[in-house]
């Protein structure tokens, strides 16, 4: 077995990241130099669970034709996201070069342990006299390394000493990630030990696409990403703007509309020719403002439409619709507001949000938000009002545009069962 020295640390230690960072990392050619300590969240169940079985898993590549299995080795250490000395150590190892994230959006807020418990590492290194790493945003946020860098100094408050040694030893990568990864269920397990014989209790079923773009500072060195796939560009936006609006506001579009048609996944929902013609329309809205010449859209459009449908891939919708009001003004927001400057009626994008409100009046699956109590209260009471309220929580602006209330609200009658 291969001694693989800690050079990456990741928190978040989810489906996701067993699936795509730690997938790059263990097919770059030098993997045998790169092992991760991963953290999780807060609970230490998916820690215990690597942990007792070596921190090896099984990585299912769900293609139409089958399935494919690999053994990803890449994680070195797994510890709950509690265990404040182990995260310690680990920032304060000289060899470390690289911290990787995949915390969700809400893990970038104030309010978040996120930035706290960054800022507690890079203070431990700082003492330890440690050198230069660079701190990687895998989560779906626009200027996601920029959003951790204002997370980040913001924690140090007025800290001016340390807010200078990040300045000067801390570079924020800014990533566009995309494989399409459910929730790992109990049949992923027995298709998992059907395919290799071993009954691993934490494998991950993923699509075969992967991309991965990064824009930024490897100061101290990284796995050789590139060989496995992942492209190192100048800036990433107008990819970023691609992805988080064609895949996932498509997302979000069916996650709340698709459910109010009874469906349960997003193939499901794009089997369903009324809900892809929505994505149709939204898709339209979005690309009208996207500077990407049009075959790299249409190919994109086309691209998504054979993932989405993929039956084999079991994304739930309930899924996808947790933290709307942390998602919707990435995913929505940017589309609506640039169809309402340039004169358009916008049904694309305020059907998305008419989904939303039909899923905050209790239409659809659980509201599972950090905010549910504040805009499912907002979204109670006759229509119009409720369109308003729930937009005020988010953009003044919107809440105050009657064309757009009205809109909303017309198109959240026409999802009513
Ligand atoms: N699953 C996908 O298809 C996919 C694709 C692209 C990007 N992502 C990004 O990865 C993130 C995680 O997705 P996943 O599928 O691994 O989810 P997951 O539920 O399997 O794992 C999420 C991990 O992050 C931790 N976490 C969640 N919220 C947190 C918070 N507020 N603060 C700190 N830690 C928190 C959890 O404890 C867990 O360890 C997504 O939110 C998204 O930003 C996911
Ligand atoms: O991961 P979230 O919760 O930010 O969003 C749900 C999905 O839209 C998302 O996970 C996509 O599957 C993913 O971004 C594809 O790369």
């Amino acid at each position: 077995m291969v001694n693989r020295p800690v050079r990456i640390a990741h928190l978040g230690l989810g489906a996701f990241f067993r699936a795509h960072q730690a997938w790059y990392t263990a097919h770059a050619p030098d993997a045998d130099s790169w092992g991760i300590a991963a953290f999780t969240g807060r609970s230490p169940a998916m820690a215990d669970a690597l942990n007792a079985q070596g921190r090896r898993y099984t990585l299912i590549a769900r293609r139409a034709e089958g399935d494919h299995a690999e053994i990803i080795p890449v994680v070195t250490e797994a510890h709950p996201g509690g265990d404040d000395e182990a995260w310690h150590a680990t920032m304060s190892a000289p060899e470390l070069a690289v911290v990787t994230l995949t915390v969700t959006e809400a893990g970038y807020e104030p309010t978040s342990a996120i930035p706290g418990r960054l800022l507690a590492g890079l203070r431990a290194r700082r003492a330890a006299g440690g050198g230069p790493l660079a701190l990687v945003s895998c989560d779906n946020l626009p200027e996601n390394g920029n959003a951790l860098r204002i997370a980040v100094q913001g924690a140090a408050g007025d800290d001016a000493d340390l807010r200078e040694w990040i300045d000067a030893h801390i570079s924020f990568v800014s990533t566009v990630v995309d494989r399409i990864t459910p929730a790992t269920t109990p049949e992923d397990r027995a298709v998992a030990q059907a395919l290799t014989g071993w009954a691993d209790r934490c494998p991950v079923v993923t699509e075969p696409f992967s991309e991965w773009l990064l824009a930024g500072e490897f100061p101290s060195g990284r796995p050789q990403w590139d060989v496995a796939g992942a492209r190192f560009i100048d800036d990433v936006e107008v990819y970023e703007r691609r992805k988080l609006w064609l895949l996932n506001g498509a997302h979000s579009l069916l996650a709340y509309a698709g459910a109010t048609r009874g469906h349960a996944t997003v193939a499901e929902a794009m089997h369903d020719e009324v809900c892809a013609a929505w994505v149709e329309q939204w898709w339209d809205a979005a690309a009208r403002h996207l500077e990407l010449d049009g075959t790299e859209v249409s190919d994109y459009r086309a691209a998504l439409t054979a993932r989405f449908t993929n039956p084999r891939i079991q994304h739930q919708l309930a899924q996808i619709g947790m933290d709307g009001s942390r998602k919707l003004p990435v995913r929505a927001f940017p589309v609506l507001r640039a169809e309402l400057a340039a004169g358009r009626e916008a049904v694309g994008p305020a059907r998305l949000l008419a989904g939303w409100i039909r899923h905050l009046r209790g239409d659809t699956f659980e509201v599972r938000d950090p905010s549910a109590g504040e805009f499912t209260e907002a979204a109670r009471g006759p229509l119009d009002q409720a369109v308003r309220s729930v937009l005020g929580g988010l953009d003044e602006e919107l809440a105050a545009d009657d064309r757009v209330v009205r809109l909303v609200a017309d198109l959240t009658t026409e999802l009513s069962p």
